[in-house]
This record gives structure tokens, sequence and C-alpha cells, in this order.
């Protein structure tokens, strides 16, 4: 029995049909993906907007920063997790963002967030720690309204201007904030032998957490400025509408 793509009778009106369908599933994905998008990032601007007033409002009625992190560390702790979700937006394709920048941005925070501050409690109560909190909260303020009014297709220029400007003093003193947090922290590792594996054990493994902090604190010197270049890559392109080619990771 001869097909109709053989005898060329009505191949035309299947291959159609199969295109428009495919288009029709494309374009409910593509919406669906947009809702979701914008709950999320409205989700994540209110939240980070809830930590800064009770950071501010903290601060004064203590009039100290001492006592600032136990009072804010749920809040914080439950939005920096749930934008591991970036992760996985990038890996199904809904944001055209490399899976690796982001990668590297949110679990340096993650880890941050629960294996040095959560985790080892003298050091939450240092300076350094408001260091990264405050950068860390104006960022993605700006970075998520950002997002939410792109989507809604209301872009004030301020905030576009906010969120490829803010990230030139931002990240280096976030990114001071974390290193000297980690760097407080590692006497009370090496004291305490936290995270840490001896030998013998039935396994035959060992890990020190204490040097695990030293080379994470190393790794910064490569992936820090990868991540500080990204950005300034993208302010080319989007204050100055340059076309810039980016390598594949
Ligand atoms: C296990 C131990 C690990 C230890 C690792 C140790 C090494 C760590 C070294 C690095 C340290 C980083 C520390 C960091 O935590 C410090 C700070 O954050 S300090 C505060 C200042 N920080 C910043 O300014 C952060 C800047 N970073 C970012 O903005 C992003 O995280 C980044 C992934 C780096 C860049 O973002 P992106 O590439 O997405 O840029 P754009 O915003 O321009 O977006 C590109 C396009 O994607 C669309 N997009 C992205 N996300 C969304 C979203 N949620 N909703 C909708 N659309 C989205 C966006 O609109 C753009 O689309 P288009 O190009 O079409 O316009």
């Amino acid at each position: 029995m001869a097909s109709s793509e053989e005898d060329g009778t009505n191949g035309g009106a299947s291959e159609a049909g199969e295109e428009k369908e495919t288009t029709g599933r494309r374009r409910r994905l593509s919406f669906l993906a947009t809702a979701w998008l914008t709950f999320y990032n409205i989700a994540m601007t209110a939240g980070w907007l809830v930590l800064a007033i009770a950071m501010v409002r903290f601060y004064m009625e203590k009039g100290t920063h001492r006592g600032l992190y136990k009072s804010i560390q749920k809040t914080l702790k439950f939005f920096q997790t749930f934008a591991l979700l970036e992760i996985v937006h990038c890996l199904i394709g809904i944001v055209p963002t490399s899976v690796l920048v982001t990668g590297v941005q949110v679990s340096s925070r993650i880890f941050m967030v629960w294996l040095i501050t959560h985790s080892i409690k003298p050091i939450q109560n240092e300076e350094s720690v408001v260091l990264f909190l405050v950068s860390w909260t104006v960022t993605e303020i700006t970075r998520y309204s950002f997002y939410t009014f792109s989507l809604l297709d209301h872009l004030p220029y301020f905030i576009k201007w906010a969120r490829y400007n803010f990230f030139i003093i931002l990240y280096p003193v976030g990114v001071a904030g974390e290193l000297l947090t980690i760097y407080a922290a590692l006497p009370y590792v090496k004291k305490t032998g936290m995270f840490s594996i001896r030998l013998p054990n039935k396994y035959n493994v060992s890990f020190d957490y204490y040097y695990f902090l030293l080379i994470t604190m190393a790794s910064y010197i490569p992936l820090f400025p990868q991540l500080y270049f990204h950005m300034l890559r993208q302010r080319r392109k989007v204050l100055h509408g340059e076309v810039i080619v980016e390598k594949d990771d």
C-alpha cells in the first residue's frame, strides 16, 4: 500500500498538521516557562526584600550586628536554598545562562550558608558575615526584580542600570566577606576537626575539612574572575548593545 508521502496526495497536509501541533506545544511550553519564571522571580524578590527589611529593623532596634545572623537565618537559608532551582532552569533550557557559571555562583552561596555560617556558630557574629549578607541582599533584590520586570515587558531603566552596575562593587565586597568568614572559621575547624574523617577507619579514607577550606579559598582565585568577567560582558551587551560571541562550556 502506498503511503500518502509516496503517492503525494495528502502528505503536505499531514506535515503541515504535525508542524502546527509542534508549534502549539512549543508555545504552551514557553507560556508555562514564562509563567513559572515570573512566579519564581516575584517570590525571590519578595524573599530578599523581607530579608533586607529584617536586617535594617534589627540594626535600628539593637544598634549592633551581633545577633543579626541568628535573627534572619531561617529566611536566608530558605531563599538561598530555593535558588538551587536556578541550576535546574539552566539545565532544562528555560533561561539562556551557562550551567557552569550558575552552578559555581549558586553552589558557593549554598556552601557559605550551610557548611560555614550555619555549621560554625562562633563565626556568626563576625563583621565579614554582614559584609556578604548586605552584598547578596542588594544584589538579589536588584537581580530578581530585573528579571521580573523584563518578563513583564516593563523594565524601568534604573533597575536595568542597577543590575549591570552595582555588581562592580558588590561582587568584590561579597567575595571579600565570604573569604574573611571562611578565614575566621579556620582555627575553629582545626581545633574541633569537624566534618573530618581520620584514619584508621574501615573504609580506609581520610578527609580534612580544614584543608578543604584552604583549597576552597584558593579556588576563588581562578573562579571569581570568570564570574566577574561574565558579568562585565553581560553589562556591555545589555547597556551598550555590543554583540558578544560566548564560547560553549
Ligand atoms: C562546594 C564548594 C564550592 C565552592 C566554590 C568556590 C568558588 C567560588 C568563586 C565564586 C564566588 C562567587 C561568590 C558570590 O556568592 C559573591 C556574591 O554574589 S557577592 C554579591 C554580588 N553578586 C553579584 O552581583 C552576582 C552576579 N551574578 C549573577 O548575576 C548570576 O548569578 C550569574 C549566573 C553570574 C550571571 O547571571 P546571568 O548570566 O543569568 O546574567 P543575566 O542576568 O544577564 O541573564 C542572562 C539571560 O538569562 C535570563 N535569565 C537568567 N535568569 C533568569 C530568571 N531567573 N528569570 C528570567 N530570566 C532569566 C536573563 O533575562 C537574560 O536573558 P537575555 O539574554 O535573553 O536577556
